[in-house]
């Protein structure tokens, strides 16, 4: 790629798209004509590679019936574990130490009960005022069943802006009362990155273990886990690595804690060469494989063989590269063209403090997103004001960025916006 400087002309991003590497994905997904899609943060869409491996692996149920466990082209039995190899790299971790299952919040609910082990005067659990609601219902109700009140033992750190986390707030707040934190690693609505690496190093160095919510930085940028020495992660398939609506989970346990008996147990957690024994003795697999529960969701596994494959090739570093500057330069042209409307950028700006998406802040938010729906983009909206735009490494392009300000500034002018209620809509 040329060095970027930003110009706020069409011809610029024209430009961009000439020099991007990762251009000729976009051919590889279903793009809507006289649609802009900047929602894959929220659910990315489908690709030809995804749609292929889903059809393949319908061909075996419909030739093979039950054989397709072990003799599909891509053999179910084994499929949460090749899915993993596929994907690791992702979160730098080695194949053993992923495992594509559950759901997200079935993984945190899985780990907690693996990992939370309250102890003397180490009961409780920390997390964070702007974490997705999701995950603290899930603390809420694991403090429960230890018989604790989520009011006294979950800590959730305050934001000083609303907006983002300090790392020194969280730090400080890593007591000798705390059993377990966990945190994500981008915020859902102002997208900022947790220094996850001296998050863990400072739980670590006061005998805290650290779990990670990976939804909006897996398939968006890089990590380090292993390296970090992040006791656990999990995190969705169905945002930026594509895998569908409802698509199987990931979770990854460190291979330190490789042989912790799963809080929640069940047959597929067993080693593989004993699972058919029918034992009523559990012999869990040496692996992060262990963490499985039930029969694998085979069909929403199966788009993920494709996508993975994508990510694989197009590699991490790349799509994190092109991803940095698309939501420059939609930073770039917000500054430029947006000034006079009221817009505050609320994500942080600095690369290291930044994900996927760009969190776009503004009074009349719930209404703009209908306009922009209305006008052919697809955004999404978030309480109470945030509008989040995610330019998407592999499917979108410089000429869309460019677009989507157009009509937004449009819909400001004319305050277009007005015809609409600024209220969310069911699903928002
Ligand atoms: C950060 C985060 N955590 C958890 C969830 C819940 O995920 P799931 O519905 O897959 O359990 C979501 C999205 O829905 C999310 O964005
Ligand atoms: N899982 C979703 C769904 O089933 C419908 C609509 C949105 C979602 C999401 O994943 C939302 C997402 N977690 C968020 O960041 O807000």
């Amino acid at each position: 790629m040329q060095t970027y400087s930003f110009q706020p002309t069409v011809e610029y991003a024209r430009q961009l798209d000439q020099e991007d590497v990762l251009a000729h994905y976009r051919n590889e997904f279903y793009i809507k004509p006289d649609s802009i899609y900047m929602d894959g943060n929220s659910l990315g869409l489908l690709s030809k590679r995804a749609e292929k491996s889903l059809l393949e692996v319908l061909a075996d149920w419909k030739e093979l019936g039950i054989d397709g466990w072990m003799e599909g082209k891509h053999p179910w039995f084994f499929l949460p574990e090749t899915l993993a190899k596929l994907s690791a790299p992702l979160v730098g971790a080695s194949a053993e130490e992923v495992i594509v299952t559950g759901s997200t919040t079935v993984n945190l609910h899985q780990l907690v009960a693996s990992f939370y082990k309250p102890e003397g005067k180490r009961t409780k659990i920390l997390a964070d005022e702007l974490t997705f609601p999701s995950d603290i219902y899930a603390l809420q109700s694991q403090l429960r069943l230890h018989g604790f009140n989520p009011e006294t033992h979950l800590i959730r750190v305050k934001s000083r802006d609303g907006r983002l986390l300090e790392e020194e707030d969280l730090i400080a707040a890593m007591t000798e009362e705390i059993a377990l934190i966990i945190l994500p690693t981008v915020l859902y609505r102002s997208g900022q990155i947790l220094d996850m690496k001296r998050l863990t190093d400072e739980a670590h160095a006061r005998g805290i273990l650290i779990g990670f919510d990976g939804c909006h930085s897996v398939g968006a940028i890089p990590h380090a886990f292993s390296e970090w020495d992040v006791d656990f992660a999990f995190w969705c398939n169905y945002k930026h690595l594509n895998g569908g609506p409802g698509s199987v989970g990931s979770l990854y346990v460190n291979r330190k804690h490789f042989g912790t008996l799963p809080g929640l147990a069940g047959w597929f957690g067993s080693k593989k060469d004993k699972q058919f024994d029918m034992e009523h003795l559990l012999i869990p697999a040496d692996t992060a494989g262990a963490f499985q529960i039930g029969t694998p969701h085979i069909l929403s596994l199966a788009p993920l063989i494709g996508s993975f494959e994508m990510f694989q090739e197009a590699g991490i570093e790349r799509i994190r590269e092109k991803s940095l500057q698309s939501t420059q330069y939609l930073m770039d042209l917000i500054d430029f063209e947006l000034e006079d409307y009221g817009f505050i950028i609320g994500n942080p700006r600095e690369e290291k403090r930044r994900g996927g998406h760009v969190s776009l802040e503004h009074k009349e938010a719930a209404r703009i997103c209908k306009a922009l729906k209305e006008y052919g983009v697809v955004p999404d909206y978030r309480a109470p004001n945030i509008i989040r735009l995610a330019p998407i490494a592999l499917y979108n392009t410089y000429e869309e960025v460019w677009k989507v300000v157009q009509i937004l500034k449009n819909i400001m002018a004319e305050k277009l916006y007005e015809q609409y209620s600024n209220e969310r809509n069911v699903v928002a």
